[in-house]
């Protein structure tokens, strides 16, 4: 083990390309180099995605209030748009007709066949099998979403039959076929209130006032460009030899070693509160079996199954027989279900975008839910969250529905807004002390203002939820993830008081790039162990293979748990952001007793893969620097495990180039993965009108001067001192995502004014 730990070592790169992107340095002719010609806006050259394309000429500019250089973008920060001439459609009315046709009775064909392999048993994954619980992290719950999937697929199958006919071209395909609002599905159009509200709808929709859809439950991710399906509208991406790219399980194999590399600064809960913003903002939704089982593309004995009983969403992962891992189980095939589609709101054709199932607002709705149903079941009366109240302890509520591993007697298994909330422990935590936060607003606010009705309570209190968690997420969060350059170029920072950032030209949908790679740089966090420590013991007390608290949180009702590891969050480091992966992700995910579970590393690249996004080096070229001709840009190391397996480097799948990349500096990732998260949190902020920055000039439900100000304090550290048990957490460290054993990190009492906390009193009604 050691001389592959040494090899792998060497697999990490110092300076082996330029690590800044043309965006990171500062420029120093003055005056500006370009002023924008009419309709230009200068932008990070990764919001700009015309730059890229052949023959394209932007010139450089000067970001506005910053020192740092940008392009002139004629498309204006809109996800993969060429520009704002919009195609009009020249596709003749019988070519449409045809297309219609046919897409209805191909729908009907492929439900059909869905229902005969059920019939015959092939196609439902055994709930013995690790992929049960992979099914159950991404499932659909929704049947408005399955709606809306079949939907998208008759606009799908349209869009192919137009492009078979020669009716649409290539090109009107890959930019979106904006003008032609004639897809044989249209969905339903969201009904938003005449004056807008107070408060943020819980679904995400009537936000942007133009496009009310843009953000909502079960709309498609966007694009920073294009996709790079082989066949244009939605077959996998091949490599750029027109053979297939190698398995997704051979790259995870030659590359994604397990090697310890902890963090020198950031800790745990630096990982989970990623995780826990993920869930927040991004779940893709894989197709799923007419009665919500999970299609299985792999034989009982390991194989896959062959073509013609594999349902139409399966792209399983092929294994090699002699795989150093799976191959002494005879296994060959890892489960891949494809991912929901979603059809665009305004009814037009186009290349496949993929559904997400959550609000892609900041909005906490993997706590309050993403559907008027879901925050019905988790409200308890006197506006406050529903709790499992467990001797004197409040947990987030038990669940029947099954999500756990072990649901008999005596074992747990919570509820949560997002229905995933026990896909690992440490996750579940964060749940409960963010539901007993909202409980301890509600109950201060009912107190300081008696007349308010218990609706009042709750939304008032998940406003100020919806502010404190923002403020984390830009203020401590953010920083210590991207460096200070980044969060300059930006803006992604909070001001001294108001923002003014809002643009309602900004769509604040999240991107198949980050939800797909970018923001799965966490994976490569993960440390294969929890370490619960006990001060009363004197140190750790516990250490556990996450395997075993996948869908098993029951420990949280052992009384000295949660602070336990709520210490352990905040003293153990995370794992570095690099090419490495723990074997409890790689190999053991959600083994349930089984001697292998799957490999998270192969899933995340066939996801990518998936959901078209094109390759590593066509990223690099979208964030402004040099794509790589060879792979020996990389270091000795990479350079041979990447030749080893794929043929070119144009065929890298981004989260691979990604986590080979050198971190940013002041921050932990890359420059690629920093720009494509910069700008996903650039949109999150200036695309929403709820952002709890902007005033009553932008915000219909803003704080007061001073409200914003007693938000300003709030830290993961005060949320943490306020809610935890109080049974052995006394003492919390100033910055919760950073060691605790760091110089000027040391834990201090939950009283000491460097833990400041938020005045709620100004929150009484006048
Ligand atoms: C703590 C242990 C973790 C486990 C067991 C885990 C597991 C998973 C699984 C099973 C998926 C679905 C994969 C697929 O089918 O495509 C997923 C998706 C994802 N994970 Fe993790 N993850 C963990 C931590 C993290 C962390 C720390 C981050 C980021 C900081 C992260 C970011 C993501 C993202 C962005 C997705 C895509 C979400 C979506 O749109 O569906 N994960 N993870
Ligand atoms: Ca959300």
């Amino acid at each position: 083990f050691n001389d592959v730990a040494k090899e792998a070592q060497g697999m990490t790169m110092a300076g082996h390309y330029e690590a800044r992107g043309a965006n990171e340095h500062a420029h120093s002719k003055e005056p500006p180099c370009a002023v924008c010609p009419r309709n230009g806006v200068c932008v990070p050259h990764v919001q700009c995605p015309a730059h890229v394309r052949p023959g394209s000429s932007n010139p450089q500019c000067h970001l506005e209030g910053t020192r740092h250089v940008g392009v002139c973008c004629s498309t204006g920060r809109r996800h993969a748009g060429e520009s704002d001439r919009k195609f009009r459609s020249s596709v003749h009315v019988d070519d449409m007709k045809t297309a219609h046709k046919q897409s209805r009775e191909q729908l009907v064909e492929w439900l059909e066949r869905a229902d005969t392999l059920k019939d015959k048993h092939y196609a439902a994954i055994n709930s013995s099998d690790p992929s049960y619980w992979h099914h159950l992290s991404v499932r659909t719950y929704d049947s408005r979403a399955q709606m809306l999937g079949r939907g998208a697929l008759l606009n799908m199958f349209a869009a192919q039959e137009l492009k078979a006919r020669d009716a649409i071209t290539a090109e009107e395909i890959e930019l979106g076929f904006t003008e032609h609002t004639d897809g044989p599905f249209c969905p339903p159009k969201l009904l938003c209130p005449q004056e807008p509200s107070r408060y943020r709808s819980i679904g995400g929709g009537c936000n942007n006032q133009n496009n009310p859809d843009w953000g909502a439950t079960n709309t498609g991710f966007e694009r920073l460009l294009p996709p790079d399906y082989s066949d244009g509208i939605w077959a996998m991406r091949t490599s750029r030899s027109g053979l297939p790219l190698p398995s997704a399980r051979a790259v995870s194999n030659a590359l994604l070693l397990d090697v310890n590399h902890p963090s020198s600064t950031h800790n745990v809960m630096f990982m989970q509160f990623g995780q826990f913003i993920v869930r927040d903002i991004s779940i893709g939704q894989v197709f799923a079996l007419g009665d919500g089982n999970g299609i299985s593309c792999c034989s009982g004995d390991g194989r896959i199954l062959p073509k013609e009983f594999q349902h139409w969403a399966c792209a399983p992962i092929v294994l090699d027989p002699g795989d150093i891992f799976y191959g002494q189980f005879g296994k060959q095939c890892i489960n891949f279900v494809r991912t929901q589609l979603a059809p665009r709101s305004d009814c037009s054709l186009g290349y496949a975008k993929q559904m997400n199932g959550a609000s892609h607002y900041l909005d906490m709705s993997h706590l309050y839910g993403n559907s008027e149903e879901k925050i019905v079941k988790l409200r308890a009366p006197g506006g406050v969250l529903s709790v499992f109240n467990d001797f004197g302890r409040d947990l987030p509520p038990l669940t029947k529905r099954k999500e756990c591993l072990n649901m008999y007697e005596g074992t747990a298994c919570f509820e949560s807004g997002d229905n995933h909330g026990n896909q690992i422990i440490s996750l579940t935590v964060l749940h409960t002390i963010w539901t007993r936060e909202h409980n301890r607003i509600a109950r201060a606010l009912s107190k300081i203002n008696p007349r308010w009705d218990e609706d009042k309570v709750f939304f008032e209190s998940r406003r100020i939820m919806q502010a404190e968690y923002q403020h984390i997420i830009y203020n401590e969060w953010l920083p210590l993830l991207l460096g200070p350059r980044i969060m300059e170029i930006y803006g992604l920072l909070p001001s001294s008081g108001f923002s003014t950032l809002y643009h309602p030209g900004v769509d604040p949908s999240l991107t198949a790039e980050f939800s797909s790679a970018a923001m799965r740089f966490g994976h490569s966090t993960v440390d294969g162990q929890l370490k619960v420590v006990s001060p009363k013991h004197g140190g750790i007390y516990e250490s556990i293979s996450i395997p075993e608290v996948m869908f098993q949180p029951s420990r949280l009702r052992l009384k000295p748990f949660l602070d336990r590891m709520l210490i352990g969050m905040s003293w153990q480091p995370m794992q570095s952001v690099d090419p490495f992966i723990t074997e409890s992700l790689s190999r053991y995910m959600f083994h349930g007793g089984n001697p292998f579970g799957l490999d998270l590393a192969a899933i995340n690249i066939q996801r990518g893969r998936d959901y078209g996004v094109r390759s590593y080096n066509e990223y690099r070229k979208l964030i402004g620097i040099e794509p790589l001709a060879d792979f020996h840009q990389f270091a000795p190391n990479a350079a041979k495990r990447l030749s080893s397996v794929y043929v070119n480097p144009e065929d890298i799948d981004l989260w691979v180039g990604g986590l080979l990349e050198e971190p940013v500096e002041g921050g932990v990732i890359g420059p690629t993965f920093a720009n494509i998260i910069a700008d996903q949190f650039a949109r999150l902020k200036n695309g929403d009108r709820y952002f709890y920055e902007f005033g009553t000039n932008i915000n219909p439900g803003a704080f007061t001067p001073s409200q914003l100000a007693e938000i300003k304090k709030v830290t993961l550290s005060r949320i943490i001192c306020h809610n935890s048990d109080g049974i052995e957490l006394f003492e919390q460290s100033p910055n919760a995502f950073l060691r605790s054993d760091l110089p000027r990190n040391e834990p201090v009492r939950c009283d000491n004014p460097a833990i400041p906390a938020v005045d709620l009193s100004r929150f009484k009604e006048i």
